[in-house]
């Protein structure tokens, strides 16, 4: 039998409908809602005089704006609007919904894993780009249009074209200080931020072997911002004991049935792709994006680049739009960049494992006078666990603010903004014009980079301090 690669796999077991010439049909295992794609789907099934018809594999939740200090008090009318919204159509459609006044309310593409929804062998969509985070469990996981949105709450079902498949190969070992979050970095930096266009990538190798499913997730849910459809990693033990005992997962004997079937999902021995790319995580070191694309970043050892490293014309001009965005110089340190707000937050990095290393770093520190600084967890079950751990403690002595779970930041879509011309260390996964407000500067980085930040008003190379402390 010819040996296949999971996406391959994954496709063959949900295509419902093939025509030579057209695009599959695919059965839709998890549809995930919020509220921003959601209002103009419900409303053409209402006109329509459509139900759900899977109320049982649609999950909706409300993240995007949402406030994070006063969570009941939406001011914003049409953030109000689209909350309501959601709540008055999963009543009337029979959908389960985690609204704000539920415990395990959260940000859509963390809820999913933390529920144990996201499964190994499913597919999953859902209104939102970062759908690709599920990738991380082997589940082929994407983002969806509006009017798709109201096509799988019709039908369970998407029409697709088969995409391109890239393996991204990462091996070697990643050194202290360097995190996942460094890692998706360091490959955007080097494959572009079109790589992925038409594909779906399977992340492989030595090093993704070794990551936790926190950093799995960080790394697939940034797959969108090199182009990519999808990404996705193949299950194994980690997947497996991340899941068990989760409440949506399957107990007992049938936990140990499924977990037969996950395995038999990952990529064959010998798989084929339509182009396989490496990167050597021994040569990664934290990254700084000092640009407006996730692409435009540096190692924190190096600078912001000058425009002889410009090949074309059109490479000098974006070069200049970007550094003019930013009011940053060409050729100066990455160290060198001051920074005033500091948001540790967003489906990429404000999961459980995020916040405990940003507090182990932060811990007996206090964040710079010239630094406003947030933590917001990725959802309340989260939020719940680090104030018993003691880690909100930590933040809140150094100095940070301690929100509430929700999008936050990491878009401009509620009242947690950064003021124009201002520049923001931010765990998140978009740094592109206005995104955390008009006229902000967005540096992404990883929540122990954005940490360090916090206390030193500009970056610092967390590698460096590690050696001090041990010294
Ligand atoms: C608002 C939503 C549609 C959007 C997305 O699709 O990704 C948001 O989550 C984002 O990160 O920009
Ligand atoms: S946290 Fe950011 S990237 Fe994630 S879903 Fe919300 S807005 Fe999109």
């Amino acid at each position: 039998m010819k040996a296949k690669n999971i996406i391959e796999k994954l496709w063959e077991q949900h295509v419902v409908r093939q025509e030579e010439g057209k695009p599959d049909l695919l059965y839709i295992d998890l549809h995930l809602i919020h509220e921003v794609t959601s209002p103009q789907a419900f409303e053409g099934l209402r006109v329509a005089g459509r139900k759900v018809r899977q109320p049982n594999l649609t999950f909706a939740t409300m993240d995007h704006n949402i406030p994070t200090v006063d969570r009941f008090n939406i001011k914003d009318p049409i953030a109000k609007k689209q909350v309501d919204t959601l709540s008055a159509n999963c009543a009337e459609f029979d959908v389960r919904l985690l609204d704000l006044t539920n415990e395990e309310q959260g940000i859509v593409h963390i809820i999913g894993p933390e529920l144990g929804l996201t499964q190994p062998g499913k597919t999953i969509v859902c209104g939102d780009s970062h759908t690709s985070t599920h990738g991380a469990f082997g589940a082929l996981a994407f983002g969806i249009g509006t009017s798709e949105v109201e096509h799988v709450l019709a039908t369970q079902t998407l029409w697709q074209a088969k995409p391109r498949t890239i393996q991204v190969k990462v091996d070697g070992q990643k050194k202290p200080g360097v995190f996942a979050k460094d890692i998706v970095l360091a490959i955007i930096q080097k494959f572009g931020v079109n790589f992925g266009t038409g594909s779906i990538i399977e992340f492989t190798g030595d090093c993704i072997k070794q990551l936790s499913m926190e950093e799995r997730m960080t790394i697939c849910n940034m797959s969108i911002e090199a182009g990519a459809k999808a990404g996705l990693i193949s299950p194994d033990e980690v997947t497996f004991s991340y899941i068990k005992g989760r409440e949506y997962a399957p107990k007992g004997e049938k936990f140990t049935e499924a977990v037969e079937k996950w395995k038999a999902l990952a990529s064959d021995e010998g798989a084929e792709y339509d182009q396989t790319l490496e990167i050597d995580a021994n040569e990664i070191e934290p990254v700084v994006t000092w640009g407006t694309n996730p692409a435009m970043s540096s190692y924190i050892s190096k600078t912001v680049p000058t425009f002889e490293s410009c090949n074309t014309d059109s490479e000098r001009k974006s070069l200049e739009r970007a550094l003019d965005y930013m009011g940053l110089t060409p050729g100066m340190a990455i160290e060198d960049i001051p920074i005033q707000h500091v948001f540790i937050g967003s489906c990429t990095n404000a999961r459980l494992s995020d916040l405990r290393d940003a507090a182990s770093f932060i811990k007996g520190k206090k964040v710079s006078p010239n630094v406003r600084a947030m933590v917001v967890p990725g959802s309340q079950k989260i939020k719940r666990i680090a104030e018993e751990e003691g880690i909100a403690k930590t933040f809140v002595e150094a100095g940070f603010e301690w929100r509430d779970s929700g999008c936050s930041m990491c878009l401009g879509m509620n009242s947690d903004l950064v003021p124009q011309g201002e520049h923001c260390a931010s765990t998140s996964n978009r740094n592109f014009e206005g995104r955390q407000g008009k006229g902000a500067r967005t540096h992404l980085v990883s929540p122990v980079m954005a940490a360090a930040a916090a206390v030193y008003g500009h970056f610092v190379d967390v590698r460096k301090l590690q050696e001090e402390a041990v010294r």
